[in-house]
């Protein structure tokens, strides 16, 4: 059947489509058949030999490479040659079923039967317009949304075809033409700036004949780009593919006129490293007579990244090679603005808006942008600020997948491609409203089907510009990983205050769904509080109760008794270790390491610096020596902090860390325990943190422990952490905290329930077989047959589609009662006596150290 975009489907200006003229239908023309070719004019597009395989690289943008092909098949002799391997020397016209719509004038309604009697060069008026019937769609071209595609995405070869592709001598097919002749004669100085036919040596793929044709106008001869031997042999396998990722894209080798590239790989895979070869490759050489690619790179990176930034530099570069410029109250733009030897500067978010104006005025070659989901939304200061610059050469960092929500997706794609996905309204109708439409419960077969094919589509589009590898790729470089979660039974003051919580009014009126003025969220805040410490809650009931005007605790009764269950002589200062479940068990957890691996550090993170407060006080009456970073440490201390944390010699034993206040991006290699004390409804922020330790560079076997209080609130975030996690099979992101999630009353009545007799309500959902033989207590770590008992295979799994993915995974964990005899985990048997739960997961499996 005939389809016919509806014109606000289609992006921008139809005038700016290529429309389609069949050959066999053009009116006007008598012409034979070669003639009919000349006929077609720039906005028909052609492809070539084996390049027709990609359908999109026949939609080019550049009216010249139209009219010169077109010449080249008319006269068999283009104005200027090109370097190319091999040429079939066959051109065709592009798609061979598309509809274009010409809107004119206005006119009456149709019928569907209308529609279909309609052929190719027809007119006919639809919703008051008159139409004409260009050509025809193909279905697949349809659901894709594909047709819907302007001038985009005219890749070039894919990494493998290209790097597959064997490289000539680079300066064989010299162009000569009369203004270039001279330079060229002398070709010795066109050689490769290191040699690409070393053994190891790392070349960058060479340019197709398209990319030549539109970025070597001076017919200057094709030079080798190779990456320095010096670099290259620190390079992973997936930082070299990286790196040739970034090149093709800043290059616009990937897409024809698009130079941006979104680099998501997983936290620690070394997306520093990559640029900085990226930026000392382009800086030294090119593709076209060897002319540098770039002069000046700007590094824009959250504050506390900014001195890293310098360091992996010189860690990767030395000192003499690059001059990188950093902003800070030392440095000021001005320096860099006069002197010529800078051919880096590295700011932050903060002081690019602080400089805008100066920054503005430097012509920039490429632009970095690290930790760059902060760009996800398009109207807020620092993106603007961005837009602004006029380096086209854009990429963003980002360890967060990006593709989670389709308009902070769309902002991200359009600050480094702009245009690429149209206007956001087209984009919208387009992409966005057919997938989220697929995927509601109530989607019809077809609305499903279209939604699938329009995020294929859209996946397959944005795929030529966004690169993820996932840690995997390290894990073999990285030392065995022993993630433990640990179930802590609450003290006993903290299940009396829980159950009068639970009791109060205010848990009352949300299970009736009273929800104005969010008086759940105040109760999820108390209940976190009370699980991290009873004294955090005991300081803010007495705040309210000071400050008597505060509105909501009184509005709900909210503190009604609970001051009462507090001694008398309650003294938040001077709390007790023993009041908290978590508390004591991490007191003892800190004191097993202290004992048996004295050179080892501890990461603590906590979400909440009053929690970090009451950390540091632990560690201050124990006599650990301890660092914080959070969210009030000045920026310019960061760096010094983390240094000295990560210095052997440093006899900081504790790194207290807030991990909202910064800890993205950060190396705490120095640390080789990392504990969470508190859970984040958001996994990608417990996510972040975790990563700190387990990364290049550490030397020891990494232990992750993560605390929950058992039966509490604190599991039921976990468990829609992880649910969430398996559903979406990503992280969500950082920016996303509890009061953007929607909670049902159902939802509400199950957070607000204390699980006083289970060891564990995680294990207990996990239908696990380990539950009725009672195995979970009898279960050896050294033999794995046992304790994995309960880990089903696809054979045993219950076909119950609602389970997400990882409480399954999860099940496959080792996993013991705290009353289990024998451990074999020195850290854990130190702790088992208040932990009535662990899961544990041990990755590149190696003895336990
Ligand atoms: N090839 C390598 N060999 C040894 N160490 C490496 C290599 N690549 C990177 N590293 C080190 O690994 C650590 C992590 O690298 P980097 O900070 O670039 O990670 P990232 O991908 O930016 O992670 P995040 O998303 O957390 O910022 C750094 O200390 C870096 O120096
Ligand atoms: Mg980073």
């Amino acid at each position: 059947m005939r389809r016919s975009s509806a014109p606000s489907q289609l992006q921008g200006s139809l005038a700016k489509k290529p429309r389609f003229i069949p050959p066999g239908i053009i009116r006007t023309s008598n012409l034979n058949e070669n003639e009919k070719v000349n006929e077609l004019g720039p906005n028909i597009t052609f492809t070539e030999g084996e390049t027709t395989k990609n359908p999109l690289l026949h939609l080019q943008t550049d009216s010249r490479i139209c009219n010169s092909v077109l010449s080249a098949v008319s006269s068999k002799k283009s104005a200027r040659e090109i370097n190319i391997g091999k040429s079939t020397g066959k051109y065709w016209p592009k798609a061979t079923g598309e509809v274009s719509v010409d809107t004119t004038n206005t006119g009456t309604a149709y019928t569907l039967k209308d529609l279909d009697n309609l052929n190719e060069g027809e007119t006919t008026v639809i919703g008051g317009k008159e139409i004409e019937v260009m050509g025809k769609i193909s279905s697949d071209d349809y659901n894709s949304g594909r047709c819907f595609q302007s001038s985009v995405g005219s890749s070039c070869l894919t990494t493998s075809q290209i790097t597959q592709k064997p490289f000539s001598n680079p300066v064989k097919n010299i162009c000569k033409s009369n203004t270039e002749e001279k330079n060229i004669d002398d070709s010795s100085n066109f050689k490769p700036r290191h040699d690409p036919y070393a053994q190891n040596s790392f070349v960058m793929p060479r340019p197709d004949k398209s990319h030549q044709w539109i970025f070597n106008k001076n017919c200057l001869p094709l030079v080798d780009v190779v990456v320095d031997p010096y670099l290259v042999h620190h390079l992973r396998p997936h930082q070299k593919e990286g790196i040739v990722f970034l090149y093709e894209c800043v290059m616009g080798m990937r897409m024809n006129g698009r130079f941006g590239a979104i680099l998501a790989d997983e936290m620690g895979l070394g997306k520093t490293l990559q640029c900085i070869s990226l930026i000392w490759t382009l800086l030294r050489q090119g593709l076209y007579g060897g002319k540098p690619i770039i002069k000046k790179t700007l590094i824009v990176t959250p504050g506390s990244l900014v001195t890293n930034w310098r360091k992996e530099f010189q860690k990767w570069l030395g000192t003499e090679r690059i001059k990188v410029f950093t902003l800070d109250q030392a440095h000021k733009i001005e320096d860099f603005i006069i002197s010529p030897l800078y051919s880096v500067l590295i700011i932050s978010y903060e002081m690019l808006l602080r400089c805008l104006d100066q920054i503005k005025n430097i012509k920039f070659d490429l632009l970095i942008c690290d930790e760059g989901h902060r760009l996800k939304n398009s109207s807020i200061k620092t993106t603007t600020a961005l837009v602004s610059l006029s380096c086209e050469k854009r990429v963003i960092l980002t360890g967060t997948p990006v593709q989670n929500d389709l308009q902070e997706f769309y902002a991200l794609i359009e600050f480094v491609n702009p245009g690429i996905l149209g206007s956001l309204s087209s984009y919208r109708k387009i992409y966005e409203e057919p997938i989220i439409i697929s995927r509601e419960p109530s989607a019809t077969q077809e609305e499903k089907k279209l939604g699938e094919k329009r995020a294929a589509e859209l996946t397959r589009l944005t795929g030529l510009f966004i690169l993820r590898r996932t840690q995997e790729v390290i894990n073999k470089y990285l030392p065995p990983k022993i993630e433990s979660v640990i179930f802590c039974r609450p003290g006993i003051l903290q299940i009396e205050l829980y159950r009068k919580l639970l009791s109060s009014q205010a848990v009352r009126f949300c299970l009736q769904g009273i929800l104005e003025n969010a008086p759940h969220l105040l109760c999820i805040g108390a209940l976190k509080k009370l699980c991290n410490h009873p004294c955090l809650l005991f300081k803010s009931l007495k705040e309210k109760e000071n400050n008597s005007s505060s509105e909501q605790y009184e509005e709900y009764n909210f503190s009604e008794g609970l001051i009462d269950a507090y001694p008398a002589d309650y003294n938040p200062n001077t709390f007790s270790e023993t009041d908290s479940g978590k508390l004591q068990v991490l007191t003892k957890l800190l004191a097993a390491i202290r004992e048996l691996s004295p050179s080892e550090k501890v990461v603590l993170v906590s979400n909440y610096t009053q929690t970090l407060n009451i950390l540091q006080a632990v560690c201050t009456r124990h006599g650990y020596t301890c660092t914080r970073l959070d969210g009030q440490t000045p920026v310019v201390q960061r760096q010094q902090i983390v240094d000295g944390f990560n210095c052997k010699h440093s006899s900081v034993f504790i790194f207290l860390l807030s991990s909202k206040a910064g800890g993205v991006g950060l190396n705490l290699i120095g640390g080789s325990h990392l504990i969470l004390y508190d859970i984040d409804w958001n996994p990608a922020t417990d996510i972040q943190a975790m990563a700190r330790v387990w990364r290049d560079g550490q030397k020891h076997s990494v232990h992750i422990y993560r605390l929950l209080t058992t039966g509490t609130i604190e599991e039921k975030i976990y468990q829609r952490q992880i649910s969430k996690q398996g559903l979406s099979g990503a992280v969500v992101d950082l920016a996303k905290t509890s009061e953007h999630i929607q909670f049902s009353v159902e939802e509400l009545k199950n957070l607000f329930t204390l699980h006083e007799d289970s060891d564990c309500v995680t294990h207990d959902l996990l239908d696990c077989e380990c539950v009725e033989k009672k195995e979970h207590q009898a279960e050896s770590l050294e033999e794995p047959s046992t304790y994995r008992s309960c880990q089903l295979g696809p054979n045993h799994q219950k076909l119950d589609s609602k389970k997400p993915l990882s409480m399954s995974q999860l099940k496959q964990w080792k996993h013991f009662s705290g009353k289990h005899q024998n451990l074999h985990d020195p850290f854990l048997e130190r702790i088992k006596e208040n932990v009535s739960f662990i899961f544990q997961n041990v990755t590149n499996q190696a003895p336990v150290k």
